[in-house]
């Protein structure tokens, strides 16, 4: 494979493995933990999401939790071009790169032309859905060698499936949400069988604010 960024996937999610209520309520995270996270984010060259996330929470995705001289570039996986003009990735406090899919019509080329206009880079990989492998390549090659990865499930799944995630740390809230159509940590198709499945070596845990933070280095 060609070289890729080094992926840390990050969550916040009840005991039970969800990352939001069925709701959509997702404030699952204390203050330490999300303070936890902005020094990852301030320590990384990208934070990626996919568009599942921007419609349902609308984030920055900058570090605004600590101080800090830079923002990493926020990278949005949307195949289909559906995110809003007015969504605040796409504010001025940081660079967007947009990751879609070379399909092509009218509207979407229109609306990459305008994304452009505003400043954001628009990068094309992969049919139907966004080539998370030729992703990493082109974002590499960008200068991009360390990625955040926050989400959601979908995208999760589609990173997880590919052998692209290199790291993982999860905050465990001691919450049960329940609901089998609450979004959970890895979402997706699943692994058929447990020889399949990714397979962690746990690093290092420690209690913070009400939970628990796991981190694992993933197994190749
Ligand atoms: N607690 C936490 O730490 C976090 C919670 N969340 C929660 O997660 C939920 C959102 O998750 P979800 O709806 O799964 O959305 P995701 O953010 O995972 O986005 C998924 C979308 O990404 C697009 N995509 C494009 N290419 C790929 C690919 N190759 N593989 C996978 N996805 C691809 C697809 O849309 P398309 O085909 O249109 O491109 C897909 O539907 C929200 O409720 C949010 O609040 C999210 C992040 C962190
Ligand atoms: N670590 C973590 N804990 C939670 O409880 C969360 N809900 C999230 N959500 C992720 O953070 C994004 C919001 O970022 P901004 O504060 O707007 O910069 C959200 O979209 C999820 O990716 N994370």
């Amino acid at each position: 494979m060609t070289k890729k960024p080094y992926v840390i996937s990050n969550v916040g999610m009840s005991l039970d493995g969800k990352l939001a209520t069925v709701n959509n309520d997702s404030r699952i995270s204390c203050e330490e933990d999300l303070i936890r996270v902005h020094k990852i984010r301030a320590n990384v060259d990208g934070i990626m999401v996919g568009i599942g996330t921007v419609l349902k929470d609308d984030p920055r995705l900058t570090v605004h939790k600590i101080k800090s001289d830079k923002n990493p570039v926020r990278i949005v996986v949307d195949s289909k071009l559906r995110i809003p003009l007015n969504a605040r990735v796409l504010n001025k406090e940081a660079k967007t790169i947009i990751a879609t899919t070379e399909d092509s019509d009218e509207e979407k080329e229109k609306k990459i032309k305008i994304l452009k206009d505003m400043g954001v880079e628009v990068v094309r990989c992969g049919k139907g859905k966004v080539d998370l492998k030729k992703l990493m390549g082109i974002l590499y090659e960008k200068g991009i060698k360390s990625i955040l990865l926050e989400g959601g499930g979908t995208l999760n799944w589609g990173m997880f499936k590919e052998g692209l995630v290199d790291e993982v740390s999860v905050y465990i809230a001691p919450k049960i949400f329940g609901g089998k159509d609450a979004p959970t940590y890895v979402d997706g198709e699943g692994f058929k069988t447990v020889d399949e499945c990714v397979k962690l070596e746990l690093k290092n845990f420690y209690k913070l604010g009400e939970g628990i933070v796991l981190e694992f280095k993933v197994k190749k």
